[in-house]
């Protein structure tokens, strides 16, 4: 018989109030057991004294609210308790549940994953409603709830809907065929095929924009020592997360600080100075850091220290390519600026008085915007999407040069089943230790 779980829902320590959530067969009984009172109707929230059943010890009065199968997130019979967020009460009550024969702790996911399980969710919901609870600005919000919705996963049903119909009508002329077929697929297969590949391509050439709003646009600060990169860093992000000084070389390590710029989440990276002569080893290894970082980097901040003009730090000027943002720094002091660096018009700011750092902003926030806006059509989030697409894509190209029609029919069974992994439709067992592990306990 299914376990009945329960978990704290809501964040652990103190709090105005904390949710615990029970969920499965015993969970209207246990509630009853803690109320010692017949129970409230389903949907309808009473306020009510939770005592601990064996000991009869009050533990809280509290909200609670009970929901039956299959009418409930989980699509199990479901009790929420609203307690008083107080780390002895919310003990006390996960003391008292854990008491109880047939219920135990839930694990990381345990909730979504039964909601998966009964056929409430499919698997890109599942992994939306991770998204939301994970997403920390709007745009990510905005991603989350759409694919919460349904969005991404109907995209795929409607594909995998198309590839059955295709299928049905190879397997009819198999099968209706009088002596000699026509080689591979049939003709009015074949258009149905290369829309659908169409489509599919055009969906995986989005330059990830799905993936990278999840995760953040990755910004990195490059220059020369002293440019100030420390300085704008902070300055950016609002607060001393670099050490800065007067000292060329100072900072080694990479420093990260997320930012929100416009509704899109940014990692704004601050890494060490570039020169040949590096102090130490250390710097050495701070420098190739810092390369390497750049490399990888969306966008490229160039920092130049504008009271060095005319000379601009050559390692820097190197560096920057169209996804680059040139930067004059200092300017508070600097009295001569070029009017275009590398063929970029900088943007001239002081990491000391602030100036210029909205324009800097600006043009951060509009390049977060052009790589992460995602348009009406809904956008795949998950490197797990994008590899069973490739897969899907793959099956496809191969059915169309198919030499006889069962062969082809085979590419487009396995096509189907790449798109059915991504919702859940078909053999996911092995998926969904994965996919659930990367939740929090009590969702
Ligand atoms: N006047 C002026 N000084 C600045 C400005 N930005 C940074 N500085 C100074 O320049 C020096 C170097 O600043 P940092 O931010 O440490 O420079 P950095 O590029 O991070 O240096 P490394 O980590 O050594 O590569 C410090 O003395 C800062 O106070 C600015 O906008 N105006
Ligand atoms: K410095
Ligand atoms: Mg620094």
């Amino acid at each position: 018989m299914t376990a009945t779980i329960f978990a704290l829902a809501t964040a652990p320590g103190r709090s105005g109030v904390a949710v615990v959530r029970v969920s499965g067969p015993d969970s209207a009984a246990t509630l009853a057991a803690l109320t010692n009172r017949p129970l409230p109707e389903p949907r309808r929230a009473a306020l009510v004294t939770l005592r601990d059943p064996t000991s009869g010890d009050a533990l809280d009065d509290a909200l609670v609210l009970r929901f039956t199968a299959p009418a409930s997130f989980t699509g199990e019979d479901v009790v929420e308790l609203h307690l008083h967020g107080g780390r002895a009460v919310v003990a006390g009550v996960i003391a008292a549940l854990a008491a109880r024969p047939g219920l135990r702790l839930a694990e990381p996911g345990e909730f979504t994953r039964r909601a998966f399980e009964n056929g409430k969710l499919d698997l890109t919901e599942a992994e939306a409603v991770a998204d939301l609870i994970d997403a920390e600005t709007t745009a990510q919000r905005r991603q989350a709830l759409r694919q919460m919705d349904g969005a991404l996963g109907r995209l795929y049903d409607g594909w995998r809907d198309r590839l059955t119909r295709a299928l049905a009508h190879i397997e009819a002329d198999i099968d209706f065929a009088e002596d000699d077929l026509p080689g591979g697929v049939a003709d009015a297969v074949r258009p149905v095929i290369e829309r659908l590949l169409g489509e599919i391509t055009e969906h995986l050439n989005d330059g990830g924009r799905g993936e990278r709003l999840r995760e953040g646009l990755h910004i990195a600060i490059v220059g020369a020592p002293n440019a100030g990169k420390s300085s704008l860093l902070n300055a950016l992000a609002r607060r001393d997360a670099a050490i800065v000084s007067a000292r060329a070389g100072t900072t080694r390590d990479i420093i990260e600080v997320q930012l929100d710029l416009g509704g899109y989440p940014v990692v704004l990276a601050d890494t060490a100075g570039l020169r040949e002569a590096a102090a130490d080893e250390v710097e050495e290894e701070g420098i190739r850091r810092a390369r390497d970082r750049a490399a990888r980097a969306d966008v490229k901040v160039a920092v130049f220290d504008a009271t060095a003009l005319p000379d601009l730090d050559p390692a820097t000027l190197a560096l920057i390519d169209a996804d680059s943002v040139v930067v004059l720094n200092k300017c508070d002091v600097a009295t001569a600026t070029p009017p275009n660096v590398a063929g970029a018009s900088p943007v001239l700011v002081s990491a000391r008085t602030g100036a210029g750092l909205r324009d800097l902003e600006q043009r951060l926030t509009a390049f977060s915007a052009d790589r992460l806006a995602v348009g009406s059509a809904p956008s795949l989030t998950r490197a797990r999407h994008r590899a069973a697409l490739d897969e899907c894509r793959a099956a496809l190209d191969r059915a169309l040069t198919a030499p006889l029609p069962e062969l082809a029919a085979e590419d487009i069974r396995l096509a189907s089943r790449a798109l059915g992994r991504i919702t859940g439709r078909v053999d996911v067992e092995d998926l969904l230790d994965i996919i659930f592990r990367d939740f929090c306990i009590g969702k």
